[in-house]
């Protein structure tokens, strides 16, 4: 099977990580030993190793100088870009959810559509099964933020009776 540096391993035309994350706060489940995993640093007693051990913020403190483990840093590099790219897609399902309830309040359409909502979280929990992430976690996910959703119809809908209460 290849794999390439980041510790991810190509099978059919997917990378998939080595490690199988579970869920938001679900248990690590190593595919293969976590020391083969995570690679150099981790094992053995090299003075990389012995550097960045022991604490726990992830941070050795060497003659004042703060050091993050280099594989930790890359890590969090890849954490950070991932964080930003959920808060741009949210900004844009926000976006495209105010002109949902804009259309719903105009139409006097109802800010919830719990039917619609059955079938996203029934979708969403196959693709996360699929995803190796925990359904229940998926659940709670959309649900937090269509709730949020249903919450902005809900003060748009008021709005707009106060400006025409014919609808
Ligand atoms: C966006 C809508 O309004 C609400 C919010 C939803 C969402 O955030 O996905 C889904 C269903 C509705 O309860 C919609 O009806 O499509």
């Amino acid at each position: 099977m290849p794999s390439d540096a980041d510790g991810m391993t190509l099978r059919g035309d997917r990378a998939v990580p080595d490690v199988a994350l579970t869920g938001g706060s679900g248990p690590v489940r190593p595919s293969r030993p976590l020391d083969a995993t995570l690679g150099h640093g981790f094992e053995g007693s090299g003075t990389e190793t012995s550097r960045y051990r022991g604490d726990s913020a992830g941070a050795s403190n060497v003659g004042g100088m703060s050091e993050v483990h280099p594989e930790l840093a890359e890590l969090r590099n890849s954490i950070d870009n991932m964080d930003a790219a959920l808060i741009h897609l949210l900004a844009e399902r926000f976006k495209i959810t105010q002109r949902v309830g804009v259309l719903k309040a105009t139409q006097g359409l109802p800010p919830a559509d719990p039917e619609r909502e059955k079938e996203q979280v029934a979708r969403l929990r196959r693709l996360a099964e699929a995803s190796h992430l925990d359904p229940e976690f998926a659940e709670k996910f959309i649900s937090f933020i269509v709730a949020e959703v249903v919450r902005h119809h809900a003060d748009i809908a008021e709005a707009h009776q106060r400006i025409d209460p014919s609808v």
